[in-house]
């Protein structure tokens, strides 16, 4: 097995490639079947080298950061998956923005930002994915998102090719990132943040930190809202008042705390928690006629 790692590879990559791995362990949800090849690489030489391969052998390509808004399959992802997480990376300041490498923690960049006194990415706290995985969903709260901030992104085309896009240049917009179509690989971005106070920076990170504990679901692994909010309501409204609060699948159930929630109870499956996705969604739309858009990404073989 390994040779045939070596054979695709290459011994520049074959090191840090793990073959037939459980992706549960590197979900939010702790749910999910195995990666025929799971890599993390060590840099974007390697990462351009692991792409290029699967390319030659016709393999498919899935990406994840830190893996806090997907769903996996059950029967896992065939092909490459490439993992861009890296805690070890720190953001630096270069004429005046921050730069930032997608497989780094939001935390990281926030904590920097704090620690520079830089204001415009308190919103972004509590949020535990990656600055790749961020951009990808255009991740945020209270209204405001990480592309309010963003200065420009610098993605690997579908022919890998490195290309820097200005943020005027990228369509985003609520939980939405050209990105999503397009099938660049986020690589790193720049922030455009505004000096402000360190003490109000803090208190108004700290506060949305609190707000959000206080209303969320943390005490079973889960992947943040499960669905999008409409346009001039709220999901988890919508998901109560249709009394969906405590449905449950298997091990998988509607949060007692936060409806747009699902949690896994210990050893919730893929299926059960799509099968719960789908009651929800038909409650909510026999209730209000209003049909709930999924917010997590669904990873592998659904059919
Ligand atoms: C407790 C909890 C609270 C949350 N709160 C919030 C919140 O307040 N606001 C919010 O918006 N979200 C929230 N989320 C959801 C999630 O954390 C965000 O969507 C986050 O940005 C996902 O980042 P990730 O690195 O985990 O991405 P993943 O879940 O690994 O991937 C998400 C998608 O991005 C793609 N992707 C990841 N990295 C890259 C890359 N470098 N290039 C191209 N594609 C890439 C993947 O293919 C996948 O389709 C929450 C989740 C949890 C578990
Ligand atoms: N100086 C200040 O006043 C403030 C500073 N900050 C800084 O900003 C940075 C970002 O803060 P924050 O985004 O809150 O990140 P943190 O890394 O501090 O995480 C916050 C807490 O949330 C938990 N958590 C994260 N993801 C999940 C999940 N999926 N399910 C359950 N629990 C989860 C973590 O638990 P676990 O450890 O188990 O992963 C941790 O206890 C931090 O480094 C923080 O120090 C934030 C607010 C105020
Ligand atoms: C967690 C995520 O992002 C979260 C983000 O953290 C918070 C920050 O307040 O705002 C959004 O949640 P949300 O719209 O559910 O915010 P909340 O303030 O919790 O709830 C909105 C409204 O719904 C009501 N609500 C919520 C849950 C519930 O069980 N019942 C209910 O009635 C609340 O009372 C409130 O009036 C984001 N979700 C979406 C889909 O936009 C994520 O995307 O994964």
């Amino acid at each position: 097995m390994v040779d045939s790692v070596i054979d695709k590879f290459g011994r520049r990559v074959e090191q840090r490639v793990l073959t037939k791995e459980p992706l549960s362990s590197y979900t939010s949800f702790h749910i999910g079947g195995p990666a025929e090849y799971l890599y993390t690489p060590c840099g974007e030489e390697d990462l351009v080298c692991a792409l290029r391969a699967a390319r030659a052998f016709k393999m498919p390509t899935t990406v994840i950061g830190n893996g806090t808004n997907v769903l996996v399959s059950d029967r896992g992802v065939e092909g490459l998956v490439v993992r861009l997480m890296e805690t070890s990376l720190q953001p630096v300041m270069e004429k005046g923005l921050v730069l930032a490498r997608a497989p780094m923690p939001l935390s990281s960049l926030l904590d920097f930002a704090m620690s520079q006194d830089l204001s415009g990415l308190e919103y972004l706290v509590s949020i535990p994915g990656t600055v790749g995985g961020a951009i990808f969903m255009n991740a945020g709260s209270f209204s405001q998102a990480i592309s309010t901030h963003l200065a420009y992104v610098e993605v690997l085309d579908p022919n890998l090719e490195y290309v820097m896009k200005k943020h005027e240049d990228v369509d985003f917009d609520y939980r939405y990132s050209e990105f999503q179509e397009s099938g660049a690989i986020i690589l790193g971005a720049a922030f455009d943040l505004e000096a402000g106070d360190g003490a109000t920076i803090r208190s108004t990170a700290a506060r949305i930190r609190s707000e959000k504990h206080a209303k969320q679901s943390w005490e079973h692994p889960n992947a943040g809202s499960i669905f999008t909010n409409p346009p001039t309501t709220y999901a988890g409204k919508l998901i109560e008042e249709a009394g969906c609060k405590g449905l449950q699948v298997g091990q998988a159930q509607v949060s007692g705390k936060h409806a747009n929630f699902i949690v896994n109870l210990g050893g919730a499956t893929a299926f059960d928690v799509t099968r719960l996705m789908d009651i929800v969604v038909q409650r909510v739309y026999a209730r209000f006629n209003v049909r709930l858009s999924p917010e997590i990404r669904l990873l592998g073989d659904f059919s």
